[in-house]
């Protein structure tokens, strides 16, 4: 197999969220940084690894960060799809998101919560991975981080420790 024929995964936080009295967990937006973040992340994307299909968990935090993703993705953005299992998604339930997927997406972008990003991550890294981005992702996983996993197989196999990973970008804002 050759770099040319792996795919992506993408795995990504939501931008930082606000606590606004009475608003239901579900319904929390992102602060201004949280913002900043996200479009931060999307710029990344743009010129590392834009996605040709988007999940995302339903939550409002996370469908502003697609939708702050996808403003710097420009024409070359998917129109991002709710997935409602991914609303504090564990690793499991983000496994099997990705494992619907056609085999026909090269680079999936998925974005959801803490801890699941990390655990999914933690599951699909194997052995040979980049250690630097390991190190990153694993001291933390802050706001709008974002893992990049090579995916030599189908979506529908992915299960554990067969994805590379290769990237850990945290926002620069
Ligand atoms: O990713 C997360 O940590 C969860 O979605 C909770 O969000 P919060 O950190 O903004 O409370």
């Amino acid at each position: 197999m050759t770099r040319h024929d792996l795919k992506h995964l993408v795995i990504m936080r939501h931008g930082e969220a606000d606590f606004p009295r009475e608003v239901p967990d579900h319904d929390r937006p992102l602060t201004p940084r949280g913002a900043r973040e996200a479009a931060d992340v999307g710029r990344w994307l743009a010129g590392n690894a834009a996605p040709d299909m988007i999940l995302t968990s339903p939550a409002l935090r996370t469908r502003q960060t697609v939708t702050w993703v996808g403003h710097e993705l420009g024409e070359k953005a998917p129109t991002p799809q709710l997935w409602e299992g991914l609303y504090n998604a564990t690793d499991a339930q983000l496994v099997a998101a990705v494992n619907h997927v056609p085999e026909t997406v090269r680079t999936l972008l998925v974005v959801a919560h803490m801890p699941g990003v990390l655990d999914v991550v933690l599951r699909l890294a194997s052995r040979d991975s980049e250690q630097d981005a390991m190190m990153d992702a694993a001291s933390g996983f802050p706001t709008a981080g974002t893992a990049v996993l090579e995916v030599a197989g189908d979506w529908a196999l992915l299960d554990g420790a067969d994805a590379r990973l290769t990237r850990f970008y945290a926002p620069r804002v």
